[in-house]
């Protein structure tokens, strides 16, 4: 039986799917990691965790699943995007990854708008924030000199662990996009950003696209691994690339939402003679030369982690999210904002923080959960507006990530959207995005489209309730004004935590 293996690097965990030309996952495993956050707006991973886990993972599903190493024809990636590793001559981690929801390059951002303005637009096209990698560069070149000196190459989450499982040093174009410093309608990495910043352009790798082969299984990676060095490796995708794939969002009518430890809404787009005007980020698909938009909220499953974790570690992660269905629409008047590690979309704003609205004295737990997951979807209808304004019309809204586990959480959604959303009968969608790229590579078909047409299958459908739909917009009304309302009261928090620390 051949195979291919789709491993999913995410913020939280690495899940790694062993999937048959079927289509069908036939083993999975995970393993957790944890998200270092030293300061405020800090955000780091150490790359070694990614390496280890994703080892574990693929040893437990050789050893406990019993996958046959010789029968695993190929392995692709979907990876968190935009996190900047840096290697050193001897391709060495100089520091701690800075990951995509890290927050302290404000400055950098502004020094870059400021010193490039509209022609930077022009070249990446979308406006720096703080989550992409250039800002991530200036902030080392700035505050550790020391460290900048011995770069040699920068990497991104899923490219190093390809990297260490191949020896073979490269980046794809899905997420070199992310980095902002691909002129991306020409695929190659822009000499003017990096003669504009002072930065070395051979410290950016060379280019592959996501079904291009990177090479096989290096003899040190099989031997620690367990698999075989026949095992071809291909290039893999930016996990949102990835997850579009893996939820057959092909078309422009289309739309994919993602409850990951992020959110994300996004839009295929089959060239790129489209103008947001840096409203919503604008990358390079895993499909050669078409793209794709989203707008990302920045704390979706981890704003529900967090207050799980905070309010009710004890609890079963399903009953605690179902429990929600007790509460009411608009959770009896209460409303969540899920800025608690700053936002990006519609709010490019990295020291906005969260806020419940309403808290009365009657409401209980059961509220609050609710009002977190409907805080998440209001964040994801802001972006929603913005494709709306620009005359999108979809009819199918597709959900993955861990957050599309949830029924309670999919019919928020239908009623919030006012649109019919369907999961995936695997809720994998990035994981099996990248299982089809390893699929599409190893020949099993022509192209990811066909592997799409092959291996992706929806699941339930739900259908928004017109008076929910009714009752939802009433209150997304009064969601709006949150924002304004409390930026100046959460800058100032942010100031004096920062203050604290001094
Ligand atoms: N049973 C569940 N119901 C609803 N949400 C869930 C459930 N299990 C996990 N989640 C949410 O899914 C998120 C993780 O999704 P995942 O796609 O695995 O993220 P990542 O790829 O970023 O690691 C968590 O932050 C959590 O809030
Ligand atoms: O920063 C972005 C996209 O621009 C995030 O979507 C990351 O790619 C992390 O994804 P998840 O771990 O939440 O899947």
């Amino acid at each position: 039986m051949g195979l291919v293996l789709g491993v999913d690097l995410g913020t939280s965990s690495v899940k790694v799917s062993a999937v048959n030309q079927q289509g069908e996952i036939v083993a999975q495993q995970g393993f957790d990691y944890q998200l270092s956050q030293p300061k405020p707006g800090y955000s780091e991973q150490n790359p070694e965790d990614w390496v280890t886990s994703t080892t574990v993972a693929i040893d437990r599903l050789i050893l406990k699943d019993g996958i046959k190493a010789n029968e695993i024809e190929g392995i692709s990636y979907s990876g968190q995007m935009h996190g900047l590793v840096l290697l050193d001559d001897n391709n060495q981690v100089l520091r701690p990854a800075i990951l995509w929801n890290d927050t302290r390059t404000t400055a950098q951002c502004k020094e870059i708008l400021n010193q490039m303005g509209q022609s930077f637009i022009d070249i990446t096209r979308n406006v720096p924030l703080e989550g992409f990698t250039l800002p991530k560069i200036l902030w080392v070149k700035e505050n550790e000199p020391q460290i900048f000196a011995k770069v040699k190459t920068i990497l991104l989450p899923k490219d190093y662990l390809r990297y260490r499982m191949t020896g073979d040093l490269a980046m794809e174009y899905s997420d070199a996009a992310g980095t902002v410093v691909l002129d991306e309608e020409n695929k190659c990495w822009s000499q003017a950003i990096a003669d504009q910043f002072d930065l070395p352009i051979s410290i950016f790798p060379k280019l592959m696209e996501s079904i291009d082969l990177a090479g096989t299984i290096s003899d040190s990676y099989a031997t620690f691994s367990g698999l075989k060095t026949t095992t071809k490796v291909f290039g893999g995708a930016a996990d949102n690339a990835a997850g579009a794939i893996g939820a057959g969002i092909l078309s422009s009518n289309m739309v994919m939402s993602s409850i990951g430890t992020s959110g994300v809404v996004l839009k295929y787009e089959d060239s790129a003679d489209v103008n947001y005007n840096g409203g919503l980020h604008f990358f390079n698909h895993a499909i050669p030369n078409k793209y794709y938009t989203m707008g990302v909220t920045l704390a979706a499953g981890y704003s529900l982690s967090w207050f799980k974790k905070t309010f009710a570690p004890e609890a079963d992660f399903n009953d605690f999210v179902t429990a929600a269905a007790e509460s009411t629409v608009g959770a009896n008047g209460l409303l969540f904002t899920p800025y608690i590690v700053g936002e990006r979309t519609p709010y490019p704003d990295g020291d906005i923080r969260g806020s419940f609205i309403g808290i009365d004295g009657t409401h209980t737990q059961k509220d609050f959960t609710r009002a977190v997951l409907e805080g998440i979807i209001f964040s994801f209808a802001d972006i929603m507006a913005i494709f709306d304004a620009k005359g999108s019309h979809f009819d199918t809204v597709v959900s993955i990530g861990g957050g599309a586990k949830s029924p309670v959480w999919l019919q928020i959604q239908a009623d919030i959207f006012n649109k019919k959303v369907v999961s995936l009968v695997n809720e994998q969608g990035p994981g099996m995005g990248a299982a089809m790229i390893a699929a599409t590579g190893v020949g099993w078909f022509d192209s990811v489209q066909d592997t799409a047409k092959a291996f992706v299958s929806y699941g339930k459908e739900y259908l928004p309730n017109p008076e929910n739909v009714q009752k939802y917009q009433m209150l997304h009304t009064l969601y709006k004004k949150i924002y304004g309302q409390t930026a100046e009261i959460s800058h100032g928090l942010m100031a004096y935590r920062r203050d604290q620390l001094n």
